[in-house]
């Protein structure tokens, strides 16, 4: 992709990072176009959550360069802090807050007045179909409910740029259609997105962008149908195979089981 810089939401050259004698990022290049839904896709282990850390400031590459929407990371971080949502991948919320104080919490933390903190989280709220658990304290949310309020407080600074680490991670089927639907919204209105995720038939859905890494290294990047072209395929989950190679697991045996093939009992119904 060779946009101009000033067109990129992100644009992370060179980007490394190691834990000790460990390279997790090896590298890595990742550009975003404004208004762009990139899936960012990867195996487990491959560096997705690192660079999302090294993108959203939780600590800094050991080589690269990181511009988010034009501002420089090193240089201007509290400015992208207030134009940038992030939903980690490992929760942690205010347990002995309700649902609305938490929200309400994070809009004040932005700038928000307490009435338009208070009136965007009662709209999230319901957006993200949590009203009804709105007085109950986060500490009794459910996983996906969690999840959900997690999105809600991303959202709360109206952010232009959103970086979603597994948002669909331990949602059930209705809360991951409203969770889509919310995101195509925002998406529709120009927000950028960054979304992990590896339930590629979402990513197939949703991207308009995507980026494949392994290893701590992009593999490939484009838009969905320069992808689907240069590796001859046509989807999203197609492209991932092509460039991920199948892992040796697939060809391990369980030995101790023995080889041959069960019987297969059938199922003995009750006549009446
Ligand atoms: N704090 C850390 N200390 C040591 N190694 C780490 C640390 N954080 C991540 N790693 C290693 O860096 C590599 C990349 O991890 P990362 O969590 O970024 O992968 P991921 O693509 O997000 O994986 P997953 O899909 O499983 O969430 C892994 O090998 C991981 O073990």
């Amino acid at each position: 992709m060779s946009l101009p810089s000033s067109d990129l939401a992100v644009d992370a050259r060179g980007l490394v990072k190691r834990f000790g004698s460990f390279t997790a990022l090896n590298g890595l290049d990742l550009q975003i176009p404004r208004g762009a839904f990139y899936a960012y896709l990867g195996p487990n282990g491959a560096g997705k959550s690192t660079s999302l850390a090294l993108l959203t400031g939780v600590y800094g590459p050991d080589a690269g360069s990181i511009q988010l929407l034009g501002m420089d990371a090193v240089r201007q971080p509290l400015e992208i802090k207030r134009r940038i949502g992030m939903v980690p991948e490992e929760l942690s919320l205010f347990e002995r807050l309700t649902g609305r104080q938490y929200l309400t919490f994070c809009g004040r933390m932005f700038g928000l007045s307490g009435d338009e903190a208070a009136a965007r989280a009662a709209e999230l709220l319901e957006l993200t179909e949590l009203t009804y658990k709105a007085g109950s304290l986060v500490a009794e949310y459910s996983k996906g409910m969690r999840r959900r309020l997690a999105i809600a407080a991303a959202l709360i600074h109206a952010p232009e740029l959103i970086f979603l680490d597994e948002p669909f991670e331990g949602i059930d089927v209705l809360a991951a259609g409203v969770i889509r639907e919310l995101l195509r919204e925002l998406s529709r209105r120009g927000v950028t997105l960054l979304l992990t995720t590896h339930v590629l038939e979402i990513a197939d859905r949703l991207a308009t962008h995507a980026g494949i890494i392994r290893g701590g290294r992009m593999l490939d990047q484009g838009t969905v149908p320069e992808l689907m072209n240069r590796h001859g395929v046509s989807s999203l989950e197609a492209v991932f195979e092509k460039l991920i190679s199948v892992p040796a697991a697939r060809n391990a045996r369980l030995s101790f089981y023995g080889d041959a093939p069960a019987p297969v009992v059938p199922l003995r119904r009750e006549s009446a």
